[in-house]
């Protein structure tokens, strides 16, 4: 077991707003976090942490094995696999879904013409196949269904092989139907022994796939709790961080909340 990800005391201060306070946080490669709370609580921020995107305020964020604000991260972004709407904005929707996954290898989102070496293009092959996404490899990144646009988005974040994953809120807007292809290949992907540590942000527990070993609740910049997902993911726990009586039940593995 190594250590992924270690924040001690981190704060994140942005036009004189406290967004993240003293969060205090271990991520090893053994595990799959969940990150939950009300909007604004700060998950953005911290995710942007955890992908050495931004740097704290205060205290002392160590990811893989380089603190932030020290090291040179031209490194250690490769290292990170992230996906979020924002990134999914920035890609060319006239770009093909083969290029927007195999363009990760060099790490780059805008530039499109680099020359690319088969065991690149076999590794994209073969990361769309797995994502149920080969059928759709010459198709039109802007073309695609929402569903299928963030299937194409986590391929492109897993493309480097990371051994961390960063996804922010990836099952957001999508149908019932796309929602649970998603968490099915997803639940696939992190309850095999060879995933990577895995970070997701989302807004609901019905959205958070099999394989998920551990769930932080975070409100107004601070951790409500942190740690094994059956111990975290409690009525009292998330009722308190959304402020209201809730119901929360777990059934195959699979959460599900309601107001009481
Ligand atoms: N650059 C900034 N300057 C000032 N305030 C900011 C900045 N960036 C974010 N914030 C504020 O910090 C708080 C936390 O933002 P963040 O996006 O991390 O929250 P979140 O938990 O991801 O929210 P949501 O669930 O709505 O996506 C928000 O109140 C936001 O307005």
């Amino acid at each position: 077991m190594a250590r992924v990800l270690q924040l001690s005391d981190v704060s994140v201060v942005r036009g004189g707003n406290t967004i993240l306070d003293s969060v205090s946080w271990t991520v090893n490669d053994d595990e799959r976090w969940v990150i939950l709370g009300p909007n604004g609580a700060g998950k953005t921020t911290l995710l942007q942490i955890a992908a050495a995107m931004i740097h704290p305020s205060g205290g002392t964020a160590v990811v893989l094995d380089d603190t932030l604000g020290k090291a040179d991260l031209f490194d250690l972004r490769p290292r990170i696999g992230f996906a979020s709407t924002a990134l999914a904005r920035r890609i060319p929707p006239t770009e093909t879904v083969l290029n927007v996954v195999m363009t990760a290898a060099y790490a780059v989102t805008g530039r499109w013409n680099e020359n690319y070496d088969d065991i690149d293009t076999r590794r994209a092959r073969r990361v769309l196949a797995e994502w149920k996404l080969d059928v759709l490899a010459d198709r039109r990144f802007g073309d695609l269904s929402d569903g299928e646009q963030k299937r194409v988005q986590i391929a492109r974040s897993i493309m480097t092989d990371p051994e961390l994953l960063l996804l922010d809120e990836p099952a957001a807007s999508l149908d019932l139907g796309a929602r649970e292809e998603l968490l099915q290949i997803l639940g696939g992907y992190a309850s095999a022994p060879t995933a990577p540590a895995i970070i997701m942000v989302t807004h609901h527990v019905e959205e958070i796939p099999l394989g998920f070993s551990h769930a932080l609740i975070l409100e107004a910049g601070g951790i409500r709790a942190a740690g094994p997902i059956h111990d975290v993911l409690t009525a009292d726990n998330l009722g308190a961080a959304f402020g209201l009586e809730l119901v929360v039940e777990e059934r195959d593995g699979r959460f599900a909340a309601r107001a009481a």
